[in-house]
């Protein structure tokens, strides 16, 4: 096989010569070889590769690579499969379960002379993540490399569309992700399925759930009914809905850890330990301390937990090498630090769910998860990665209280040997004043921190076993401190219904066979403001995920850094507001008092100033700043709501520092205060006290007695109006009546009633409510409204109509 990744150049007359001859023998082979498959007893045991009915090719690889003797799940796969069985294959992980697919998919290729350039793609083998499909790429060309003649290639994104399309023109095999060969499948017009005799899902549980769903779906639907396909996981069910979404054609199911009394590998020593959420990260840099000569993997929840836990162990320099991997981190970045983890003798690895899958990582002897799986399955993933291949391993999982009884049930339930075991007091050591210190000194550590600190709960709320995850349970205000923070922040819990907290579950996963979008959008300049899922992610957010794996950005530093400056001035020359921790997107502008320019007292039209004070041109955008009467400080208008805010003269009197007082103006414009105290010499000018008093009581009753006369015209003229109104109004009724129509009748009696209503009541005021008039019309009330119809005029009128009254 000559394994190819993209373009190949093109074969010279010599070798054309030798491919020929070789088919020739080939052909002579594949007719024996076909009568030996056609006698395979599928029932009998083989323990040897040499058993089986192989071709000298693959026999070679094998034979060089170090293969002899057949695993379980190879022994009883690899016969069906050659047959032409539909499989779903489960056995544990790390039980060689790649050469169960990969044998078969060369053999049944290889008798079938699906081999060249002109035969077309025959195999399709699909993996949830980018590095397990490099991972079986590199086993299929290990073991056909040398001998076949089949080209081969890896679709996982990272290149380009047409460089991967020209490859895929002459491929026979293909290795590839979900949803890149859907890209093809779908926008490549050259891309011929027509020929494809086999489908392999690698972790295909993985590939058949909710995060692939529609990519696998979508694949299916292109490719040949009539093909054979092969289903292995460690966690593979036989569940009828994966069967018929497939079309399996009668499928055998040979699961050789079934009857086992453990689902996982006998050579691995499970322990759980009981660690409240605010103490993990101590338990794991004791763990680190006591294990630096130990080949270690750390999963975490998400890749910002991850960021941050990698981030600050580094600075504590633990004396053990240091690698992080998430699904976010460029493609050469990720396959660099897999081979630098493969080739560790001692090294610590914090990764996300990214690794928990199908990687081979040589001779792991500890995987440490920090953060619970999401499920029983991730769980026996994880463990996974160590003890493999009859090796031994030992695997610690940290349980929270509130984790303990639903974990530890879901892991039972899946057979799962797991004991508690404690941790030494003596070894356990404190990083939370170091944690807080680094982070008061670091802004960018703190910002990891805060955004650790909040996926890490949404992680916990998307959570779909509540069982297991019960957010409320959880000391979150100590789990924020523990990671040196200064109070834990607020997080927004977006709604999501069951499907989407699936998919979002999902999405880490999910990201990583999907990442080609992200990186290729990064090559063609496509979507870039998108990340997966079509969720729109800021210029900031990229920031830190493409470039600040390590140290930040320097833009985004300098804006952490004047943001730093900022909360310093206003602690220390404001006493305004302050930048809660609170406010990690929240950047305020303000100024010092007396650094803006004041402007002349009207508040409206302050002179414009840059930030650091310097006047601005006139026309240049910038904030503005005000000076307002009485204020502490200039107040900045960096904002269109701000400055509504500002020149709303009741919100100023909050700066101005003091309540408003109500003037009165004489009639020159003078302003005067309500009560202004008159001098005492200008009061005795004016007579005796007595005399001024009795004066002014004079004038006050002239004044009243001139204003009473006035309302009483008014009021006559009012009530003048009235009637003629009223009037007028009678007569155009009686007009009505003598032409009117007879469907008005209704009507016009109501009117009338209303008329006289309007009459009785005729020397109310107009603005009496009407209930008391209609109140009025029914009552009768006669003495009521004679004493009504009695006209009060003067003040000294309305005394002795109250003495009248009153007694
Ligand atoms: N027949 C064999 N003889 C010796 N070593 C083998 C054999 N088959 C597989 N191995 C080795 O066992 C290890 C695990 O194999 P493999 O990766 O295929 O496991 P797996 O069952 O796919 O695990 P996982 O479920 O984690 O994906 C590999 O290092 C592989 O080289």
């Amino acid at each position: 096989m000559a394994p190819e990744i993209t373009g190949r150049t093109r074969p010279t007359k010599r070798k054309k010569h030798a491919r020929t001859q070789k088919r020739k023998r080939d052909n002579v082979d594949v007719e024996k070889l076909e009568e030996a498959v056609r006698e395979l007893d599928t029932k009998a045991s083989y323990t040897s590769f040499s058993d089986l009915p192989l071709s000298a090719p693959t026999a070679e690889g094998l034979k060089s690579a170090h293969f002899s003797s057949l695993t379980d799940i190879q022994a009883k796969a690899i016969p069906l499969a050659l047959k032409g069985s539909d499989i779903l294959g489960a056995a544990k992980t790390g039980s060689g379960k790649t050469l169960a697919f990969l044998i078969p998919v060369l053999e049944n290729l290889y008798r079938a002379q699906c081999i060249g350039p002109d035969a077309g793609l025959g195999a399709i083998i699909i993996s949830p993540t980018r590095e397990l499909a490099i991972q079986i790429f590199e086993v299929l060309r290990k073991i056909g490399g040398k001998g076949h003649l089949f080209a081969a290639g890896l679709i996982i994104g990272g290149k380009g569309l047409r460089e991967e399309r020209d490859a895929l023109a002459r491929m026979n095999i293909v290795v590839c992700t979900p949803g890149r060969i859907l890209q093809h499948l779908s926008q490549t017009s050259s891309f011929n399925v027509d020929n494809l005799r086999m489908l392999v899902l690698d972790e295909a549980d993985r590939i058949m759930d909710m995060g692939f769903k529609k990519d696998v779906d979508a694949i299916i639907e292109y490719l040949p009914p009539d093909r054979q396909t092969l289903l292995f996981s460690a966690t593979q069910t036989k569940r009828v809905s994966d069967l018929s979404r497939l079309a399996l054609k009668e499928p055998e199911y040979i699961s050789v850890h079934e009857a086992a009394s453990t689902a996982t590998p006998k050579t691995l020593q499970q322990n759980y330990t009981i660690t409240p959420l605010p103490e993990k990260l101590d338990t794991l840099w004791s763990f680190l301390q006591s294990s630096k000569k130990s080949k270690i993997l750390v999963f975490l929840s998400s890749g910002k937990q991850v960021r941050f836990v990698y981030e600050s162990f580094r600075h504590m320099q633990p004396g053990i090498p240091l690698l992080h991997l998430h699904g976010r981190q460029k493609q050469t970045a990720r396959l660099e630090i897999t081979q630098k983890f493969s080739q560790a003798k001692y090294s610590c690895l914090f990764a996300t769910d990214v690794v928990a899958r199908g990687l081979d990582f040589p001779a792991v002897d500890w995987v440490i998860q920090v953060d619970c799986p999401e499920d029983a399955d991730t769980y026996i993933h994880r463990v996974g990665r160590t003890a493999r291949y009859e090796k031994a391993g030992r695997a610690v999982l940290f349980l929270d209280p509130n984790e303990e009884e639903g974990m530890l049930r879901r892991l039972e339930q899946k057979r799962v040997p797991i004991e508690r075991i404690n941790v030494r007091s003596k070894k356990q050591s404190s990083i939370k004043n170091q944690l807080q210190s680094m982070c008061f000194k670091d802004p960018s550590l703190k910002y990891l921190g805060q955004k650790a600190f909040a996926s890490y709960v949404r992680s916990l709320h998307i959570q779909k076993d509540k069982d297991v995850f019960k957010l409320d349970g959880y000391p979150l205000e100590e789990f924020a401190a523990s990671l040196g923070l200064p109070g834990a922040p607020r997080i927004k819990f977006l709604k999501a219904d069951a499907e989407e907290v699936k998919r979002r579950k999902n999405a880490p996963r999910a990201e990583m066979a999907l990442v080609e979008s992200e990186d290729d959008t990064d090559e063609d300049g496509e979507e870039k403001g998108k990340g997966k899922n079509g969720v729109v992610r800021t210029k900031y957010d990229r920031m830190f995920e493409r470039q600040n794996q390590d140290i930040l950005a320097d833009h985004y530093a300098k804006m952490l850094h004047h943001g730093d400056e900022r909360d310093k001035v206003d602690l220390n020359k404001l006493d305004g507001e302050q930048v809660g921790d609170d406010d990690l997107f929240d950047v305020k502008r303000r100024i010092p008092a007396g650094e803006a320019l004041s402007s002349d007292d009207d508040e409206e039209e302050g002179d414009a100033t840059s930030l650091n004070g310097a006047a601005a041109a006139p026309g240049e955008l910038g904030p503005k700043s005000i000076t307002v009467p009485g204020a502490t400080m200039p107040l900045i208008l960096d904002s269109k709501r701000r400055e509504k805010l500002l020149k709303s003269k009741a919100k100023l009197l909050k700066h101005v520092g003091g309540k408003g007082s109500k003037l009165v103006f004489d009639d020159d414009g003078n302003a005067h205060q309500i009560y202004e105290l008159e001098d005492e010499a200008d009061f005795r000018a004016r007579g005796a006290a007595d005399e001024q008093r009795k004066r002014f009581l004079r004038e006050e009753e002239e004044r009243v007695r001139e204003a009473d006369e006035r309302d009483k015209v008014v009021a006559k003229e009012k009530r003048r109006d009235k009637r003629e109104k009223r009037k007028e109004r009678e007569r155009e009724e009686v007009d009505g009546e003598v032409g009117g129509a007879e469907e008005d009748e209704g009507e016009q009696n109501l009117m009338a009633n209303f008329a006289a209503d309007a009459e009785s009541g005729d020397e109310e005021e107009e603005a009496e409510p009407e209930p008391k008039r209609q109140k009025k019309w029914f009552q009768k009330d006669v003495k009521a409204e004679e004493e009504e119809e009695r006209e009060i005029g003067t003040l000294d009128e309305l005394e002795a109509e109250a003495q009248r009254l009153l007694g």
